[in-house]
Order: structure tokens, then C-alpha cells, then sequence
């Protein structure tokens, strides 16, 4: 990180007012009108800080607590009530989800509108173009009208342009989670490249992305800066905070025995139990919301020998799951079928954060069962992965499902799919201890061979 100083902001407040009538706004604006009723509300307060170049500076806070506020502000969109924001570079921002979009005009034809209103010629426009469709990576779409596009597609879109057009500092807001898993994977990797040259302040409540790419985290509260620090205190403060005064609905923890539902209990007493016993007693749970298989999904390749057909989380009756709690015993059942004589299958999962890295797995070379049996060209392979889903922090988190032909290390790709499911953590758990992964069991059955 260089020292030179890309932005400073100082003393920033803001004030909002709101009228009882419109018109008593409108007739405020005349020359030497006043005294209109209204009331203030300031959404920013006295908010000071610098931005060094090649850093990066996350802004967590709850609802309302000024976050888009102080970008705008930072962008120049919003003018302010007092103190000054000092910009040595070019900014670019992604506020609002199709922000600077014009929805009638294709996403091929917005390209060149926002990336000129960035200040790129049509020359380095058309240089650029391809890398931002593929950044993208909405396929036809780029050729239809922006109305027709999902938030996701918008998103996509905008962060790919702002992505190219050369800026100093780059301001997120939220947009990302909107995004998919993969996208947002993708976003993150971006930023990390970019903040190696330039500087960059993303408003997220993932906190676990923000204490991954930020340098610093300012944590807003009321408009007023709460504490601006090292990403991991800060947002570790701040998580606690939430935590004493979010009252959290909870799916039901006891049975109609008043037994624990999850595997764990709070009665248990000892070492890692006790543990987990705490977490438990403190009413909070991690809930994960599940998506449904897209066997379309990008990211998928293969030899295509063989297709995954069906990937879904169920619970131990067989019952597809949409949301799971953390600590829940769940089955992942992967089904596949084989068209041509397959030697030696395997199915295997793994279960990546948005950054990537890989937080469990298994296949099925490695499980209880042994190794599975040559299968005929037509034949289904059924396997369901048995474990605890761990409590996740917030976040996205995708499940890769592949199957091969071949052994642990040597082995030939039939058909991966690298987004099957994607798992959105809504709660963070608030105890890092409890996560991890207690694989039960896992079993191979082939029809049809
Ligand atoms: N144009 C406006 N007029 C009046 N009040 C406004 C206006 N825009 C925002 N506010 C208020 O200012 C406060 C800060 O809003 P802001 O959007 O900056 O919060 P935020 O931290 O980004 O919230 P969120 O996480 O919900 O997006 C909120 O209480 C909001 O209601």
C-alpha cells in the first residue's frame, strides 16, 4: 500500500428534511422563502477518515446507519450538509443495482454509454468489450434490452463495466448481494487484483469477505462513526453487537419431546459440547438457505461420459431441504447416470466459501463403503454424502459436485458441475469453534448394471 493519500473525508454530515406537504419543499427553494415547517433527520454525522492508495476500506453498519449515504457523498451524487470529501483520482461506483442503466437501450449499447460517461474513448471501448462480456458472462443477453435482464444479469453487468474503465478508487455498495455465489467469487478476486494498484470501499454485511479484502473496516452507527479499524476487531465488535440486541427467530429447537431437535444439545457438559451446548443455549442458529440443482449453471465441463441429473440437501427421511440449520444432519444425494462403460466411478462434493477456498468434501473412494464397482453405459449411481452442516458465517457458499472415472490421483473429469448448489448463510454463528464437519456415513448404489 502506498502513502499517498486517494481520498480524505472530513467532518462529513448530512441532513435530510422532510416536509409534511411537497409543495411546502418546492416553496422552500424560492428565493428569500423560509420557515417551512420541517423535520431534520442526519443520517451522517462528523464522519472523518483518509484512504491511503492500493487499500481497501469496508463499511458495515445496520439498516440505516448512513452506509450508502457516505458513498454517495464520496461519489458526489449526494451534496453535503457540512465538511468536504477530497478525491485525488478518478471514482467509479456501483450503488444501486442498474444504476446509470438505460433500460430500454441494450446491455451491449449501455456498455458504451456508462463506459463513456467514465470518460473511454469508443476506441477503448471496442478494445474492452470482449473482457467485459466475458466478465459478464450473460451470454445473449448482452444483445437484448436491460429490462429483460434479472437483478443478478443487472449486477453482473455493472460491475463488469466499472471493472474496466480505469478507476482510482472503486465504491461498492451492497449490489453484491444480489449477485450469485460464483459471480460474487469472481467480484472478490477482481478487487483483490485491483487493490494491489488502486483503492476501493465496499459496504457489505458479509463480514467474513469484508475481514478478507479490507486493510480497514469503519463501522457506522446512527451516522456517526463507531470505530474505524482492523477489519477483524471491528467487525468482530460490531457482530456483537448485533448479537446482544438482534432478537433472532429461530426454528424450532426441541421436538414434541422437548428433546433437542439439532444433534446438539444443550445439556451436554463437556470440552467441544459444552461448547456447542453454549452456542445453542444462546438461541441462535445459523440458517442456510439452500438453492435448487441448476444442472445449466455455468461452470460446468466434462467429457460428458456421464451427467449429474439430480443434486439436492435432504433431511434423513429423504425430504429436500430449501432452508437447514447449522448443526443439522443432512444428506447430500447426488444422482448421476453413466453412458458409457464407466471402469471406476466416483462421485465427489466439495464445499467452497465465496472465495473459493474449500471448507469440506469427500468422494466416494474415501467413505466408509469402499471403492464402487465398475458400471455399465446406462447404468444410475446414486450416492448420498451423510454429515452435520456446520454453522457458516454469512455469506454464500457454493457445493461443487463432480463425477470421474479414475482414483484419487488419477482420474479423468466426466462431468463437473462447479455451482450445483448454492447455500446462502443468513446468520453469522457467532462461535468459530463450532465450525467444521462430522461426516456420518456415505453409500453407493448402482441400478441398472
Ligand atoms: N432522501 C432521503 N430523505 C430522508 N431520509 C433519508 C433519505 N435517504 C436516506 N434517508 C435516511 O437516512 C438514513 C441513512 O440511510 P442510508 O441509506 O445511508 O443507510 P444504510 O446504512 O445504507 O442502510 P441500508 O443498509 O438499509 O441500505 C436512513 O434512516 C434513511 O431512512
Amino acid at each position: 500500500m502506498s502513502s499517498e493519500i486517494v481520498l480524505c473525508v472530513e467532518g462529513l454530515s448530512k441532513c435530510y428534511r422532510s416536509y409534511g406537504r411537497p409543495r411546502d419543499r418546492l416553496l422552500q427553494m424560492l428565493p428569500l422563502a423560509h420557515g417551512f415547517p420541517c423535520r431534520e433527520f442526519r443520517a451522517l454525522e462528523n464522519v472523518s477518515f483518509e484512504m491511503n492508495r492500493g487499500e481497501a476500506i469496508g463499511v458495515v453498519g445496520r439498516k440505516g446507519a448512513g452506509k450508502s449515504t457516505l458513498l454517495q457523498l464520496i461519489c458526489t451524487t449526494l451534496s453535503p450538509t457540512s465538511g468536504s470529501v477530497f478525491v485525488n483520482g478518478r471514482v467509479a461506483a456501483l450503488l444501486e443495482f442498474g444504476a446509470g442503466f438505460n433500460p430500454r437501450l441494450t446491455g451491449r449499447e449501455n456498455v458504451y454509454m456508462v463506459a463513456t460517461l467514465h470518460g473511454l474513448g469508443k476506441d477503448e471501448i471496442d478494445q474492452r468489450f470482449s473482457a467485459i462480456a466475458a466478465f459478464a458472462d450473460i451470454g445473449g443477453f448482452m444483445e437484448q434490452p436491460v429490462s429483460t435482464y434479472s437483478k443478478g444479469m443487472h449486477v453482473r453487468l455493472a460491475f463488469a463495466v466499472i471493472a474496466h474503465v480505469d478507476a482510482d478508487i472503486l465504491l461498492i455498495d451492497e449490489v453484491l448481494a444480489i449477485a450469485d455465489g460464483c459471480f460474487v467469487e469472481r467480484c472478490l478476486r477482481f478487487l483483490h487484483g485491483f487493490k494491489q494498484r488502486n483503492s476501493v470501499i465496499v459496504v457489505s454485511d458479509d463480514t467474513a469477505a469484508i475481514i478478507d479484502l479490507c486493510d480497514r473496516v469503519i463501522w457506522l452507527d446512527r451516522g456517526t462513526r463507531r470505530q474505524l479499524g482492523e477489519p477483524g476487531a471491528v467487525c468482530g465488535a460490531y457482530r456483537d453487537d448485533l448479537a446482544v440486541s438482534t432478537k433472532v427467530g429461530r426454528r424450532s429447537d426441541t421436538d414434541e419431546e422437548g428433546q433437542p431437535s439439532t444433534p446438539f444439545g444443550p445439556g451436554v457438559s463437556s470440552g467441544p459440547a459444552r461448547r456447542i451446548g453454549e452456542i445453542n443455549a444462546r438461541g441462535l442458529v445459523a440458517d442456510l438457505q439452500v438453492f435448487r440443482f441448476d444442472p445449466g449453471a455455468s461452470g460446468t465441463f466434462g467429457g460428458w461420459e456421464a451427467r449429474i441429473v439430480r443434486v439436492g440437501l435432504n433431511d434423513l427421511a429423504g425430504v429436500g431441504l430449501t432452508w437447514v440449520s447449522g448443526g443439522e444432519r443432512v444428506a447430500l444425494r447426488v444422482e448421476a447416470q453413466v453412458h458409457v462403460q464407466t471402469e471406476r466411478p466416483v462421485i465427489g462434493f466439495s464445499v467452497k466459501d465465496s472465495l473459493g477456498q474449500t471448507l469440506f468434501g469427500d468422494h466416494v473412494c474415501t467413505g466408509p463403503m469402499g471403492k464402487p464397482g465398475a458400471a455399465a453405459a446406462g447404468a444410475w449411481l446414486t450416492v448420498e454424502f451423510e454429515f452435520l452442516m456446520p454453522r457458516l458465517a454469512r455469506g454464500d457458499y457454493v457445493i461443487q459436485v463432480a463425477i470421474a472415472d479414475g482414483e484419487r490421483n488419477d482420474h479423468r473429469q466426466l462431468h463437473w458441475c462447479d455451482e450445483a448448489l448454492l447455500i446462502r448463510s443468513h446468520h453469522d454463528p457467532l462461535a468459530e469453534e463450532a465450525r467444521g464437519i462430522a461426516l456420518v456415513d456415505n453409500g453407493l448404489n448402482m441400478g441398472g448394471l
